[in-house]
């Protein structure tokens, strides 16, 4: 009997959209999945050869990259943040809209625009930097995982790169977008090793979202 399939899948957000798509890949987690009070973090599907696990959105693409998951579904911006090479995101599923943007205090000084050495909050130490680097700029990053709004009001950084949706917690938190770094959609991604050694399975499922995202965009 071959091994279970792992996909692994964001607990948050992209969720919703994503859980339409798996099923009709026929990926479909049980009853526990859905349960609020079930602790477990992996659940076996109705095809008895998946199982699927839900991590933290950066961890999909960890697990993955590493292996331990086959496949999984995660936003372009995590892919890029890592760019791990043993990842391998062959399908647009054109779900998790949003952008990855610069955001300053609407009130910030005009000087700080042409400083070569800038503090920046954020989840994106990585494209934050490559970002500024090609244009100069010296990123100096403040890691956080949330709420990097707070940010320049209590002095931590002068700017955020963060990501935006509708715009409203900039709005909420006295910030305006001034650049836009990333535009940003969920991926089907997949373990390259993995592709090699069960090309058959893999090479189905990346044609079922293949085939789910065309349809999708012609509808
Ligand atoms: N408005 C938005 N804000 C944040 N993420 C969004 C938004 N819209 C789409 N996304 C996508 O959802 C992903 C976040 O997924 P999710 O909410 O599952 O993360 P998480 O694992 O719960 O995050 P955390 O690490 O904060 O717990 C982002 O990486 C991005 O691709
Ligand atoms: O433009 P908007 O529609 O307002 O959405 C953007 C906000 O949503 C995300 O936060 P999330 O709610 O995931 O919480 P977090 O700060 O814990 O990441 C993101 O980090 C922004 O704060």
């Amino acid at each position: 009997m071959t091994a279970k399939l792992t996909f692994a899948v964001p607990k948050g957000r992209i969720l919703e959209e994503a859980l339409p798509l798996m099923a009709r890949a026929g990926i479909v987690p049980d009853a526990g999945f859905h349960d609020k009070k079930n602790r477990s973090l992996s659940f076996d599907c109705e095809d008895g050869q998946t199982r699927v696990i839900r991590v933290r959105a950066f961890d999909v693409a960890t697990f993955v990259a590493h292996g331990a998951a086959q496949a999984g579904i995660v936003g372009s911006d995590v892919i890029e943040e890592f760019d791990y090479p043993d990842l391998y995101a062959p399908v647009d599923l054109d779900i998790g809209h949003c952008r990855l943007s610069i955001a300053e205090p609407k009130d910030a000084a005009e000087n700080e625009d042409k400083a070569s050495h800038l503090r920046v909050a954020t989840k994106y130490p990585n494209l934050t930097r490559r970002w500024f680097e090609a244009r100069g700029i010296q990123a100096e990053c403040v890691k956080l995982n949330g709420a990097m709004e707070l940010a320049p009001s209590l002095g931590l950084a002068t700017r955020i790169v963060d990501l935006v949706s509708t715009g409203t917690t900039l709005r909420e938190n006295g910030l305006v977008e001034t650049a836009k770094l990333l535009p940003v959609s969920a991926r089907l991604i997949v373990n390259r090793a993995a592709l090699k050694t069960d090309p058959e399975r893999l090479g189905n499922l990346i044609e079922q979202f293949r085939a789910l995202a065309a349809e999708a965009k012609a509808a």
